[in-house]
């Protein structure tokens, strides 16, 4: 069963068209990233899903209802970007509140461990800070015990400790079942953890798949060695995409054709030493693919 489905959603404001045609299908029990560059429509397509807007044109479907029905909505967990503790509540008492909105909520101690947040758990809510205000705002997300959950830039703000902390969360919540759908710019996390990997730009979908298929669908890989050549001879060998150099006359490039570089490199660089070929990291991918990747210094 698909926990989501978007079928040519098409979404504007004003003018503006924020997602376009977007087909979509998240599986139940799965945890995928939706990543895009800042305006891909990442938030737009979350807002549709939690039922706080309507598409233009073609249809949404969460959980096999419309988002915008409270039946539906009662399965659904969502943290946002922008959150605000109200004043005078403790996080115990807040999450209390929050419990008692959902038909089979989870123990609030439950949600305080899930999220990390039990030796704050007196602490008026609006004192927090600011890493554990997203904590707070993950544990509203899950104590209703949603069927799907929908995190819009979850580990903004959180220190180390905390990124392990969410990450444990998530791992215990999908052994119970939960569908996630999170966004990031954090892709060394999502290349760790997501089962799926779903990249917006300008609206559109240009990628989807695993990590690993969405590396191996832009085909791009990291050529690493250090040489005496100066920067004008590493700019001028064959198939390089990007460019970077680093201390110690070490250069990173970004190509697809690593066996024509690598030839020219060893032509041109007698006492080139240090050679890495390896598979181009998913945020490379991701720079491919959204456009951003360029040859720099
Ligand atoms: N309420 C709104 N009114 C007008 N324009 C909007 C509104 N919400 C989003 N947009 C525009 O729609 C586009 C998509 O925005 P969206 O917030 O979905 O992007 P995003 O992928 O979540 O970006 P970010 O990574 O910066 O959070 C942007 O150009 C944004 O300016």
């Amino acid at each position: 069963m698909n926990a989501v489905r978007f079928e040519q959603v098409t979404q504007r404001f004003g003018t503006l068209t924020a997602l376009s045609d977007l087909d979509l299908e998240l599986p139940a029990g799965q945890l995928s990233a939706l990543l895009g560059p800042n305006g891909a429509g990442k938030t737009t397509a979350i807002e549709l899903m939690l039922g706080l807007s309507a598409p233009v044109s073609g249809s949404v479907q969460v959980l096999g209802g419309d988002p915008r029905d409270a039946a539906t909505r009662s399965h659904v967990g969502a943290m946002l970007q922008d959150f605000t503790a109200p004043l005078g509540l403790n996080v115990r008492e807040l999450l209390s509140l929050y419990a008692a909105l959902y038909p089979a909520p989870m123990p609030v101690a439950r949600a305080l461990e899930l999220s990390g947040l039990g030796a704050q758990a007196a602490q008026r809510a609006s004192g927090l800070s600011g890493g554990q205000k997203r904590r707070l705002s993950f544990a509203l997300a899950v104590v209703g015990r949603p069927r799907l959950l929908l995190l819009d830039e979850p580990t903004v703000a959180m220190d180390i400790q905390s990124r392990a902390a969410f990450w444990q969360g998530i791992a215990d919540l999908r052994s119970e079942g939960c569908t996630v759908l999170l966004t990031t710019h954090l892709l060394e996390e999502v290349d760790r953890a997501a089962d799926r990997v779903v990249v917006l730009s300008r609206g559109r979908l240009v990628a989807d798949g695993t990590p690993y298929s969405v590396r191996q669908q832009v085909g791009l890989s990291r050529v690493r060695f250090t040489s005496s050549l100066s920067d004008a001879q590493l700019r001028a060998l064959p198939g390089a995409e990007s460019l970077e150099l680093g201390s110690r006359q070490q250069a990173t490039f970004r190509t697809r054709q690593p066996e024509v570089l690598v030839r020219a490199a060893l032509g041109a660089a007698p006492d080139l030493a240090h050679l890495e070929v390896t598979q181009a990291s998913l945020e490379d991918a991701f720079l491919s693919l959204t456009g951003d990747a360029a040859v720099s210094a």
